[in-house]
């Protein structure tokens, strides 16, 4: 039985500026979800987004208010005893509210877990990989400086394959950037995430030089709501053509995979609604000989091994992962920092997430936060964006 459920907001700044098309991060806000229960299990879940409301519809501010105000009253009162039965419970009484289900679902996974001395990915299909590489996003903005990143966690043997932030400067500038760096790195797996900047027809000329300089992947080019101008484009390049943003819950994902709108979807388990819905979103485009990348809304520990917990289980994860979210922070909230090595991450073989949260850290943190009414959560830098019409 559910004793309380507790919704932090804790900001933790970045090592760097990270710059995306829709934002620029200085720190990430993350929300996290602790459950304890009256027989002494407790469990921790994360629902954090990029940038205030720039990237997705949900904010750190409306997943408090709605999981304090609607999730759990109904949680308390109709008191499930599983957590099958607490998602059921939530998808019939609350609609969309996609990170805020995955939260908890997280947390209650991790105390089912715990209770039966089983890791969550045993809970939901079974791990068929102990390990999982993590790319690295190079995106501070500047050439030289990204190169000089890339070869750091290259020495470090912490990542071999880069992600380039691309999108909010004019498209012959990103190509040229994109391009010195995939010259600079010519072993290295170089995709880049447009987040939704370009027209298809600036998308076709885009694609087409980054194709022809050997780029490897190309994230969401164009906007989520043009579905068929992503498929059109998949099927005009020979260059692997990725959905990103426009990956949401299961019944969306089944629509894009039906179709066959591109050739790799990324799932990220707060923009699916949970864990086991991304569970689902994994089976379903691997049936529709999708391929796999394992994405990341940049989350903590927390949300981080709760991926990797999904990751661990799909079929085939032929483009691997981004799950470096707690690398990009200055600060880490376990007692063990989660193991990367080796280009890797290695999936925790505890129960439940495998993971010890610092509780005394993370409440600290939350408390000042609030707190300090003169240093206000920052949600990211504004950037005019086109594209989503605003
Ligand atoms: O993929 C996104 O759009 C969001 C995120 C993932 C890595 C990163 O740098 O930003
Ligand atoms: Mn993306």
């Amino acid at each position: 039985m559910i004793r309380s459920i507790n919704t932090l907001l804790v900001p933790i700044p970045t090592i760097r500026a990270h710059k995306l098309a829709c934002t620029v991060m200085n720190e990430q806000v993350l929300v996290l979800v602790h459950i304890q229960t009256e027989d002494g299990y407790e469990g921790w879940g994360e629902a954090t987004t990029i940038g205030g409301l720039s990237y997705a519809e949900e904010s750190p501010h409306s997943i408090k208010t709605n999981i304090d105000t609607y999730f759990t009253p109904l949680l308390m009162k109709e008191k499930p005893t599983s957590t099958a039965k607490a998602m059921q419970l939530l998808s019939t009484h609350i609609s969309g509210n996609r990170f805020a289900k995955c939260a908890i679902e997280t947390a209650l996974l991790d105390i089912e877990g715990k209770r039966l001395n089983l890791p969550i990915s045993e809970l939901i299909g079974g791990r068929v990989r102990d390990c999982i590489e993590v790319a690295w996003t190079l995106a501070s903005g500047n050439t030289d400086t990204d190169i000089a990143e890339a070869h750091q966690m290259i020495e470090k043997r912490r990542h071999r394959i880069f992600k380039l932030k691309i999108g909010s400067n004019p498209i012959l500038d990103d190509v040229a950037h994109v391009l010195a760096i995939k010259q600079a790195l010519p072993d290295c797996r170089i995709t880049v995430d447009v987040n939704q900047a370009w027209t298809e027809l600036e998308a076709m000329k885009g694609i087409s030089l980054l194709q022809d300089g050997g780029v490897d992947l190309i994230e969401q080019p164009v906007s989520m709501r043009n579905k068929s101008a992503l498929k059109r484009l998949a099927e005009h390049f020979d260059v692997a053509i990725m959905a990103d943003e426009v990956v949401q819950d299961p019944y969306n994902a089944f629509q894009l995979a039906a179709d066959h709108c591109a050739d790799v979807f990324a799932v990220k388990i707060n923009q699916a609604g949970g864990l086991k819905a991304a569970c689902l979103i994994g089976q379903m485009a691997h049936l529709a000989g999708i391929e796999l990348y394992g994405g990341t809304m940049l989350e903590g520990p927390i949300g981080t091994a709760a991926s990797a917990h999904v990751f661990s289980t799909y079929p085939s994860l032929n483009f691997d992962t981004e799950l470096f979210g707690p690398l990009l922070l200055i600060e880490d909230i376990l007692a063990q920092p989660l193991d990367y090595q080796n280009f890797g991450l290695t999936i925790p073989t505890g129960a439940g997430l495998g993971i010890e949260v610092d509780n005394d850290k993370v409440y600290h943190y939350a408390r000042q936060a609030n707190l300090s009414s003169s240093n206000p959560i920052s949600l990211g830098t504004y950037v005019s964006d086109s594209h989503t019409g605003v």
